[in-house]
């Protein structure tokens, strides 16, 4: 990473530019990506976070073949969730911190000779001593583990990652609808989300997942666009009749609430507070939301041109402006 400014854009900033169209119909564009030995409808997982996933919602994914991970936010529950989605032959995929309840949740697995298709780190600064360890501690006992860990933001934290033996690399510090990283310590990657995408993934020798920034459909394909493998998303994916919460009514409208992992909602504390509860429109079901994603996918595969996702590498675009107006 250079020590001087240099030249960033996000997704606004960013058009993909249309190539001669070789399908007859949308419908015909391949939208399946391969994440470890699963292969997944779309290139999109639900955010990890609370007001988005619970297991019923998971159990749903899993079996409509979508990618999720289940939070962390219920440590007690995290076992018997394992347990419950082999017993009913789905895969697994869980969140750890680094906590000792973490270590013990990873042993009580391998005792129980339980392993989760995924396990993801997740923690705000991934680019961290404990989470190198954790990597090591779950491929030492659950080596068939696909291990994901995050956040990071640097091509540096992504080798740092991947040395320490984890399977893919989640990147986004701050660029989140619900987060106030930028406002409460000056880091990350608000504003630049899309330029930092595209610097992890051109360093990384495994998959990369984008995580967070991500306002409109169009923004999926310009993520694969600069080199991720899979998208995270919680706004977008929040709202539903199938996301945790009561709708509410505001100024007239239907809305659900929408809180950061690191809110104090989520915390139930005002410590190391760097996210923040609001309200999105309420958008009915989830299922419709991902079929119009995997529409638009599709659409964006026939602009680019192609056949599957990995055409939508090779399309050129336009720097529109210069300009950091997204995140906080
Ligand atoms: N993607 C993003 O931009 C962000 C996401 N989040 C999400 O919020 C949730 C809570 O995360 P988190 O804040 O990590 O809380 P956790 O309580 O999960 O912290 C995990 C561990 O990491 C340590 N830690 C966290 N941040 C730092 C830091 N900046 N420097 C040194 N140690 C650190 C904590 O120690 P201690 O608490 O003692 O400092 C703790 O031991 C997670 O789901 C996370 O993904 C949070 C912020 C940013
Ligand atoms: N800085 C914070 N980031 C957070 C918090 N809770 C979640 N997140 C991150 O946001 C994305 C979702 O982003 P969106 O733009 O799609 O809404 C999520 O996956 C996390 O990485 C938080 O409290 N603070």
């Amino acid at each position: 990473m250079p020590n001087n400014p240099f030249n960033v854009f996000d997704y606004e900033d960013i058009q993909l530019i249309p190539q001669k169209c070789i399908l007859e119909h949308r419908h015909q564009a391949q939208t399946s990506v391969q994440l470890g030995n699963y292969t997944f409808q779309i290139p999109v997982v639900p955010a990890n976070m609370a007001s988005v996933i619970d297991e019923k919602l998971a159990v749903w994914l899993a079996q409509n073949n979508y990618f999720y991970i289940m939070h962390r936010f219920t440590p007690q529950t995290r076992f018997n969730f394992v347990q419950k989605m082999h017993q009913q032959q789905l895969y697994a995929s869980i969140s750890v911190g680094v906590q000792k309840a973490d270590y013990e949740l990873i042993d009580q697995l391998v005792q129980a000779h339980l392993t989760p298709a995924f396990i993801t780190i997740d923690i705000a600064h991934g680019y961290a001593p404990s989470v190198q360890h954790m990597i090591q501690y779950i491929k030492t006992y659950l080596p068939q583990s696909f291990v994901i860990a995050g956040n990071v933001a640097t091509p540096e934290a992504v080798h740092f990652l991947e040395d320490a033996g984890a399977d893919a690399t989640k990147v986004g510090i701050g660029p989140g609808r619900a987060c106030i990283t930028k406002i409460k310590t000056g880091f990350g990657t608000a504003g630049w989300q899309l330029a930092a995408v595209r610097m992890c993934a051109k360093a990384a020798n495994k998959p990369v997942i984008a995580d967070g920034g991500i306002r409109t459909n169009g923004d999926i394909a310009k993520s694969l666009r600069f080199g991720a493998q899979m998208v995270m998303i919680g706004s977008l994916l929040a709202g539903h009749d199938e996301n945790p919460g009561e709708i509410r009514q505001k100024n007239g409208q239907k809305v659900k609430v929408y809180f950061g992992s690191a809110s104090e909602m989520q915390k139930g504390e005002r410590k190391n507070i760097e996210g923040k509860a609001i309200t999105v429109p309420y958008r009915g079901s989830i299922k419709t939301t991902l079929r119009e994603m995997k529409e638009d996918l599709q659409s964006a595969i026939s602009y680019a041109g192609g056949r599957n996702l990995a055409d939508l590498r090779k399309v050129n675009y336009v720097i529109l402006k210069n300009s950091i107006y997204n995140g906080d």
